[in-house]
């Protein structure tokens, strides 16, 4: 018990007692991250091999997302808007791996065997329970999803790629055909898993808003190590199947309000600009819309011939290009010295480094939180490879 002393000074940490017993655990780990994660899959593996099919075949590059992800829930239990929005995704984005419902008590149970050895300092039956309302919670929801979802969609689908255009030495743009209909909204995203990587998946954005051909198309850059990357742009032709999860994210066009589009996109992170611009002119709503164009250097504009012509058909589009090289200052700079913005939502698409920095220039010119949308940047770290 601390003494009234230390009480009267101390932070008061807030939340639930299972969130603070949850919290104590994973503070307990942190330094040791790496170990919980390789024993987790190594119990896993051990104890349930049939699940080891369900995983890529190299687990170096995407080993720890599950467990990540389970942490990331646990930590947010209070939360239950944020989470249970993100754990439906999450388990509707499980199908296609051929997760099932009586996989989930193998992995919770693993999971609280990882945690008990590395955070055995402050184990106790109490952090258990916590841990195991926790995990049945978050199972719960992820199950219910993916039952939800299995009544109305695909586990994935498959997609023949049929064109491929290579508008840089690293940057392809690849229009694919789905097997089915596909439905989703401009400014979503999807995972997809090449023939060449088999169960190794990586988002990619929508470039296009949905088109009456069915097509879809994303843009791609071939980064270094990034296995599904450099099979899209330097392995992939007209005619190869890929596989693609179903769409998610919430960075898309509220409809409802005409309020003006201010959009900041970094290298690729201009695809799924591309796709709102086409989404308001379909709508028909007139509304400002003002693109910034970020790339390295003039070559790495790849798609602003294509911008500029969107610009030519709308009177409400205007699209400017920031080279960092020219300009001597990044995108998200360049906002400063127009405006004002505070009839805009804002939407920011690119790098984790852009997105974090847009939004501090967002916020520093008056945008509020809550009208600044941006895809997940935890989520983007492992999308670009
Ligand atoms: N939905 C989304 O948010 C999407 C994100 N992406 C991500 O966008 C990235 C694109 O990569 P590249 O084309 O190589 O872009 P890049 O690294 O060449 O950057 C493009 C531009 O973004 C700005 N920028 C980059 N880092 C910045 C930082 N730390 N602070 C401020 N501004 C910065 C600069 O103006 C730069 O020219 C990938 O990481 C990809 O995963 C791609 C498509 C969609």
């Amino acid at each position: 018990m601390p003494s009234p002393e230390e009480a009267a000074t101390a932070p008061v940490e807030e939340g639930s007692p299972d969130a603070l017993l949850i919290r104590r655990a994973m503070a307990e780990v942190a330094p040791v991250a790496d170990k919980v994660t390789s024993y987790f899959y190594a119990l896993l593996f051990v104890r349930h091999p049939d699940l080891r099919s369900l995983f890529p075949a190299a687990m170096d590059t995407q080993r720890d997302r599950l467990l990540r992800a389970l942490l990331t829930a646990a930590e947010h239990i209070d939360n239950k808007e944020v989470l249970v929005d993100y754990l439906q995704n999450l388990g509707r984005g499980h199908r296609k791996y051929g997760t099932r419902a009586e996989h989930y008590p193998a992995v919770g149970e693993c999971l609280i065997g990882a945690l008990s050895k590395y955070a055995a300092g402050v184990w106790n039956a109490e952090m258990e329970a916590a841990w195991v309302r926790a995990y049945t919670t978050i199972s719960q929801v992820m199950i219910d999803a993916a039952a939800a979802d299995e009544l109305r969609a695909p586990a994935w689908w498959y997609a023949e790629i049929v064109t491929h255009d290579l508008r840089t030495p690293d940057v392809a743009v690849v229009t694919v055909r789905p097997d089915q209909p596909y439905p989703f909204l401009a400014g979503q995203y999807t995972s997809v898993e090449t023939p060449w990587w088999p169960r190794i998946w990586r988002h990619y954005s929508f470039a296009s808003a949905p088109r009456s051909d069915g097509l879809l198309s994303f843009h791609v850059k071939a980064v270094p190590a990034g296995w599904v990357s450099n099979a899209l742009v330097h392995r992939a032709r007209p005619g190869d199947i890929i596989r693609l999860g179903p769409p998610a994210g919430s960075m898309t066009v509220d409809h409802t309000t005409d309020s003006g589009l201010l959009c900041l996109g970094g290298g690729t992170g201009i695809a799924p600009i591309k796709a709102l611009v086409e989404d308001v002119a379909e709508h028909g709503d007139r509304r400002p819309v003002e693109v910034f164009y970020g790339a390295r250097t003039d070559h790495d504009l790849y798609d602003i011939d294509t911008m500029l012509r969107l610009q030519q058909s709308h009177p409400w589009l205007s699209v400017r290009a920031i080279i960092d090289q020219q300009a001597n200052q990044q995108l998200p700079d360049a906002i400063r010295a127009y405006g004002p913005w505070n009839e805009f939502d804002a939407y920011l698409s690119g790098p984790p480094g852009m997105i974090r920095s847009g939004m501090n220039a967002l916020r520093d010119i008056g945008i509020p939180s809550d009208r600044i949308r941006h895809d997940s940047v935890e989520e983007l770290v492992a999308a670009g490879s």
